[in-house]
């Protein structure tokens, strides 16, 4: 039984008929649970029902018969079969607010679980039933202090994927606009605060013109001691705000950064890997990391220049009415700064760009040379890599060096004015006061001077602005060129999830990689039955990988079709496809951790047994309990403390622990010494038993053992069939065969007159 998808709107007719529980599906699988874990199993096939799929419990890895299954192997049942799913901790009262008919899974302290199907707010009472009861049970009122005592929060919520969810929104400023807006309530806050502490920081400056104007003038002793406590006030209150408003900031930041992680995770890795055989890791990261240049920006300096812009709007009625004449200078001074600001916009714009070229250039020759250094030393790499960073750092260093010559000339022209909104606006101030009948008096003339200034810089601000914004443009669309690519996502997410068996069939598959004029497979057409053990042989460049590659689905833009056990496999569900196929390359990376966690490789519901087992068949058993430490010897990054053909017994242990159906082997015993390999080799039989391999070698002697070899040449399928058989009537084949083994007579024995080596 299959997990299949239906009509997301079959159930939902029913209602809350999703605690219909049918037990007879987990009957059906035979799996002999505990009633705590049938109540569990039941209470997420219930759900998922509601949702329009069935699940089927052959395709959960229990730990144990008898453990809860955790919330980790749940989740990834649910999502394995394309369900939203999520686990997080929830209160009674949120699950009281939620207003949604869908049911909750709430996993019970008990290893048991139950299924809220609805809530009476009057009584303050969620509805639950007992997964594994009969639809016609009533629902049972539970309040807050009765479900404390079974339930401490563990809750899985489920919906159907959505299609072109959030996740699939471009990376550009609307995005990150909106990311920023799902905070309104905390922009909201920083806004009142930051308006709030604008005015309090303006105060003083009122205060200042009536300790000149009056204070000082009627030695007003009883005016100085109120404007004193104002100031003491408003610093008081300003310092709070500030304090608070910081924090708020912080917050917003944190949360954003976040979401963001999120999402640039999920979408570089949805992305193809031909995407990343193409681009360097250096330029990638250093691209991908303008991000946070960019939410600086939003966060910080525009919503600050906004605020500030906000203030010139309640700052200049006061000004006008103050002195008209005066308002009207700084005006124009402001308006001439940010006209000069404007023309040097578009050339700083140009310069960044090239400033941003430079810099990701420059990143990805200091992250190749980590990430070649071996190579680098081994070959003494080490000046020539040296003379390509000096290069890349000295050009980076130019053009750093010409837009800060550039940046200056904005920043000293506009200077004058500036000054002249802060003190010269008082020379002319002084000079209306001599020739005007009702001149401003000296506090009010200072205040004005305290004043234009507070105009002026956030006007010089919002042009300077306009230059941050080209910059953030640029970032954003070095981020766009990576994570707007067009990605896996839908074929990850969607599709079929068959049972597989193993059937594999090319009809007239031809491919091209990108950029390449001869197609690399032209016209392939082979068909092998479920448990083959298919070995792929011909000339470097004839196909061989390019075969396994198109398998996994790794390229898919090839024309033809690609069948397993009949499905085209654009119509399957490609994460699913690659569970369920096992893979082992000539260099497998394994990553930092121990033995057993390498072979587990982060899959939930699999156990140490399963570790041992798959470690047992792919023979690396032996040598992994030879370590000091066992299954939890811990593996270095790059593995050095492991020889290749360790390395390699575990890469084939980690792809047979999920048992696959298929199983490629690309040139896995290539770069092996002879031992390794026979070992390796000798366990391939016992490893091909119930499933397809396909393995790809140069060594034909390693495929001798093989149900079937395809011999390809420059794409094509020259001739498919067993050793013997292909000796005899493959020209191609028997050419290789004689050419890598001449002491052997053709049929795989040794040859009588094998020179036998001596020694001299
Ligand atoms: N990522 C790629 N981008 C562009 N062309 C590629 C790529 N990978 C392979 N090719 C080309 O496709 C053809 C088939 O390559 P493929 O790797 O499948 O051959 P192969 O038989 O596995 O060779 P080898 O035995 O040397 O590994 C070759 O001409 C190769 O140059």
């Amino acid at each position: 039984m299959n997990d299949t998808q239906r009509d997301p709107g079959a159930n939902s007719a029913t209602g809350h008929g999703a605690a219909n529980l049918d037990m007879a599906a987990l009957m059906d699988a035979e799996i002999n649970v505990s009633p705590l874990v049938q109540a569990r199993l039941a209470a997420v096939m219930n759900v998922a029902r509601y949702h329009g799929v069935e699940l089927n419990p052959e395709n959960l890895r229990l730990q144990t018969d008898d453990a809860a299954p955790s919330p980790l192997v749940l989740l990834d049942w649910l999502k394995d079969a394309g369900l939203w799913a999520r686990g997080v901790p929830m209160t009674f009262r949120q699950l009281m607010r939620i207003d949604d008919a869908a049911p909750i899974v709430l996993l019970l302290d008990d290893g048991g679980a139950a299924l809220v199907t609805g809530r009476d707010p009057e009584n303050q009472v969620l509805l639950l039933r007992d997964p594994r009861g009969r639809a016609s049970d009533p629902a049972m009122p539970v309040d807050e202090l009765r479900l404390k005592q079974v339930w401490s929060g563990a809750t899985l919520l489920v919906r159907t994927a959505r299609e072109g969810n959030d996740e699939e929104q471009a990376f550009n400023f609307t995005m990150l606009g909106r990311l920023v807006w799902s905070d309104r309530a905390l922009l909201r806050d920083i806004g009142i605060a930051s308006i709030t502490i604008t005015i309090l920081s303006i105060i003083p400056i009122f205060m200042v013109m009536r300790v000149i104007g009056t204070v000082i003038q009627y030695h007003s002793w009883n005016t100085l001691a109120l404007v004193t406590v104002l100031i003491i006030l408003s610093t008081g209150f300003e310092m709070i705000l500030t304090f608070g408003r910081k924090l708020l900031e912080v917050m917003i930041a944190t949360k954003l950064d976040a979401r963001l992680n999120l999402r640039i995770f999920d979408r570089l890795v949805s992305l193809p890997i031909e995407f990343f055989e193409r681009e360097q890791a250096g330029v990638l990261t250093y691209k991908v990391q303008q991000i946070y240049q960019v939410r600086e920006f939003l966060t910080g300096r525009l919503m600050n220049t906004f605020i500030d812009v906000f203030m010139v709007v309640l700052l200049l009625p006061i000004l006008f009415y103050m002195s008209a004449p005066m308002a009207w200078t700084v005006l124009i001074a402001a308006s001439l700064i940010a006209v000069i600001i404007g023309i040097f916009l578009r050339p700083l714009g140009i310069m960044t760009g090239k400033l941003i070229a430079a810099e990701s250039a420059k990143g990805s020759v200091l992250v190749e040379t980590i990430y070649g250094i071996r190579t680098v030393k081994a070959l003494a790499l080490e000046p020539a890599r040296a003379a390509d960073w000096d290069r890349k750092v000295a050009t980076s260093a130019n053009l750093g060096m010409e837009m800060g010559q550039l940046a200056n000339w904005p920043a000293t022209l506009v200077m004058p004015l500036q000054r002249y909104s802060q003190y010269g606006v008082m020379i002319f101030g002084a000079y209306i006061a001599m020739n005007s009948n009702n001149p401003l008096d000296i506090g009010a003339l200072t205040g004005y001077m305290l004043l234009g200034s507070r105009v002026a810089g956030p006007l010089v601000s919002l042009a300077t602005v306009m230059q941050d914004v080209q910059k953030a443009q640029a970032a954003i669309w070095q981020v766009g060129s990576i994570l707007n690519r067009p990605n896996e996502k839908r074929a990850l997410t969607h599709g079929l999830r068959p049972r597989f068996e193993g059937a594999v069939e090319f009809d007239d598959v031809t491919f091209s990689y990108e950029g390449s004029k001869t197609p690399a497979l032209d016209k392939m057409s082979f068909k092998i039955p479920a448990g083959t053990m298919l070995g792929l042989v011909g000339r470097s460049g004839s196909g061989k990988s390019t075969v396994t590659r198109l398998l996994q689905g790794i390229n898919r833009d090839y024309s033809g079709a690609i069948k397993i056990d009949g499905t085209d496999m654009r119509e399957i569900n490609l994460r699913h496809l690659r569970k369920s196929f096992g893979m082992v390359l000539q260099d497998n990376f394994l990553f930092r951790g121990s033995v057993k966690d390498n072979i587990i490789a982060g899959r939930p519901g699999l156990s140490f047994e399963d570790a041992v087992q798959a470690a047992r068949l792919a023979g690396a058993e032996e040598f992994i309990e030879r370590m000091p430490q066992g299954y939890d010897t811990f593996i270095q990054e790059g593995s050095p403390n492991l020889s290749g053909g360790q390395k390699q017994r575990l890469a084939i242990a980690r792809a047979v622990i999920s048992d696959p159906k298929v199983l490629i082997l690309d040139e896995a015993t290539s770069a092996l010494d002879p031992e390794s390999e026979a070992l390796v080799n000798a366990n391939l039989l016992r490893i091909a038993q119930g499933r397809t391999m396909v393995i790809v070698s140069h060594r034909l002697s390693s495929l001798i053992d093989c149900d079937l070899i395809m011999v390809l040449d420059r794409g094509r399928t020259m001739d498919i069939g067993t050793h013997h058989e292909l000796v005899e009537r493959c020209a191609i084949y028997r050419h290789l065969w004689l050419q890598q083994n001449r002491h052997l007579d053709p049929q795989g024995k040794t040859h009588a007159a094998a020179p036998k080596p001596t020694l001299a």
